[in-house]
């Protein structure tokens, strides 16, 4: 290449892992994940599998220094941001990965024990745990077993419930990783599938309904891929998680009932996302159980308290806020960007989604996680457009009518209200309890109610009886307040409480 060419740097993965013929799992799994996260994925191969939709048939293991020729191939050659194991099936397999990673360091490994085929198949037998253990999770930056694999590495140890999980991850980290997730698909008897997610001090509950399908063939690979692509792009690792989490359960809930194969276990669609009818086969990366306490910002309060949109956005975070708009009506556009910057990187080393509100500009500008939009603000559908199909756009709705158009333009969630008087937006027309009702009936879409609301009303909202509503959007209540951090405690805590009641 010539010093005047122009050069654009991708996201780059290295992906060591074996082979599956059914391409559900595996390195073809891997590949199809960073393609549809875009980031570029190339392959080390450690062994080739026989097997299909009813398990697997044949395992071949790659010689350890073919293994190595291929490693030093791509790691001499490559930039890459981030490797990620999947089946690595003898220690010396393993010894050659770890030689090859110190004569080329890279910026972050995921490390995904695998051991044991979705069918039962032992596809890394209990001779490669102590290398493991000693050499390998010390370096990982994160790990990401099953409850199986957590417990064959910690010698067995019974893991049967959400708090074993926990006492397992603690154990695991003790061994050296940066990060933990142990993966709670496999547990019994939950209607949810938890996931917990350990990174030294505290401790993430990752809840999500369990998808009714035989179609989850490869979900490992996918989940471990996902964080890799995401650590990739220059996510944080509990943003990295969480993205890669839904991108699962979407990709689950999309696939549910497609026919591959004769056998138990069929693999899923990683391409859900690239589907041409936006309205039918739209799954976006958005949990819409974040809307649950909507904090959105106003530079005038924030002023009047003395604190900066920063500080204003921590505490909300720390406080207990699952999302965040940044809405700031004064602004000048400068101003606003550099303050959207500092704020997308607070979020995302909180794994919260920021958005922002009006400006499409501002959000790709400052790559947020999506923007909210009025009736009078850009058409939903040119958003769409603009933005693509993996950002979160909300919009603001107060009939029925606004809501069924919502959806058709591909929104991912309505606000609706003033559901009570306010003096944060001017002129603004209250359309009560019952006109959020009558929105939530009208739509397939999750809503959040915003207008008026604070501590003293939030449960007369959240108990209308309308599945589709999520939480509260608030600005006064949060932001007008002498200490954000303690008025988000207070209010997380009604609207916990008054969940529990419906
Ligand atoms: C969550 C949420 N819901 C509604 C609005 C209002 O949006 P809009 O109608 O465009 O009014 P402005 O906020 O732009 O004044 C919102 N911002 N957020
Ligand atoms: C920004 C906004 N949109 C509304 C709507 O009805 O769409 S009401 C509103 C202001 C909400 O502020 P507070 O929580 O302080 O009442
Ligand atoms: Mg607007």
């Amino acid at each position: 290449m010539t010093t005047t060419e122009s050069v654009r740097k991708i996201p780059q993965v290295l992906t060591v892992a074996g082979s599956d013929s059914g391409a559900g799992a595996g390195i073809q799994a891997d590949l199809k994940v960073c393609a549809a996260r875009g980031v570029y994925c190339a392959s080390v191969i450690t062994a080739v599998t026989a097997q299909n939709t009813r398990g697997v048939q044949s395992v071949h293991l790659l010689p350890p220094e073919f293994v190595s020729e291929q490693l030093k191939s791509v790691l001499s050659d490559f930039e890459f941001d981030v490797v990620k194991t999947g089946m690595l099936p003898s220690t010396e397999i393993v010894e050659v990965l770890l030689q090859n990673l110190s004569d080329f360091p890279v910026r972050a490994l995921v490390v995904d024990p695998v051991m044991v085929s979705t069918s039962g198949h032992v596809l890394a037998g209990s001779s490669i745990l102590s290398i493991f253990r000693e050499r390998l999770l010390p370096i990982a930056d994160i790990i990401t077993p099953n409850v199986k694999e957590a417990s064959a590495l910690l010698g067995g140890v019974r893991i049967e419930t959400v708090s074993d999980m926990r006492s397992a991850a603690k154990s695991l980290h003790e061994m050296g990783p940066r990060f933990v997730l142990v993966k709670g698909g496999d547990l019994p008897d939950s209607s949810d599938s938890v996931d917990v997610y350990f990174d030294g001090k505290e401790f993430h509950e990752l809840r999500s309904p369990r998808v009714a399908t035989r179609n989850t063939h490869g979900t490992g690979c996918t989940l471990a891929s996902c964080i890799a692509a995401e650590l990739a792009k220059g996510s944080s690792m509990l943003s990295a998680v969480k993205v890669a989490k839904r991108f699962v359960d979407n990709a689950l809930d999309y696939s549910k009932d497609i026919a591959i194969g004769s056998g138990m276990q069929g693999p899923f669609d990683h391409f859900f996302g690239l589907k041409k009818d936006p309205q039918s086969s739209r799954c976006s990366i958005f949990n819409p159980d974040d809307l649950f306490l909507y904090a959105v910002t106003d530079s005038r309060m924030n002023r009047r308290w003395n604190r900066s949109i920063v500080d204003a956005v921590k505490a909300a975070i720390e406080g207990g806020a699952t999302i965040i708009q940044l809405r700031e009506k004064e602004a000048e556009t400068r101003e606003f960007l550099e303050e959207a910057k500092a704020c997308v990187d607070i979020c995302r080393s909180h794994g919260v989604s920021l958005l922002i509100n009006d400006r499409i500009d501002i959000a790709l500008a400052c790559n947020a996680d999506g923007v909210h939009v009025g009736q009078s603000d850009m058409p939903v559908d040119l958003v769409r457009c603009l933005l693509g199909p993996d950002k979160i756009i909300g919009v603001s709705c107060k009939t029925p009518e606004q809501a069924h158009q919502a959806w058709k333009d591909g929104a991912d969630y309505i606000g609706s209200g003033g559901v009570f008087p306010t003096n944060t937006k001017a002129n603004n027309r209250t359309i009560g309890l019952d006109g959020l009702k009558e929105v939530c009936e009208a739509s397939k879409l999750p809503v959040v109610a915003i207008g008026g609301i604070g501590i003293s009303n939030a449960e007369s909202v959240m108990q209308i009886d309308a599945p589709n509503l999520k939480g509260v959007a608030v600005v006064s209540a949060l932001f007008d307040q002498d200490c954000v951090l303690t008025q988000a405690k207070k209010l997380h805590k009604t609207l916990k409480e008054s969940k529990r009641e419906i």
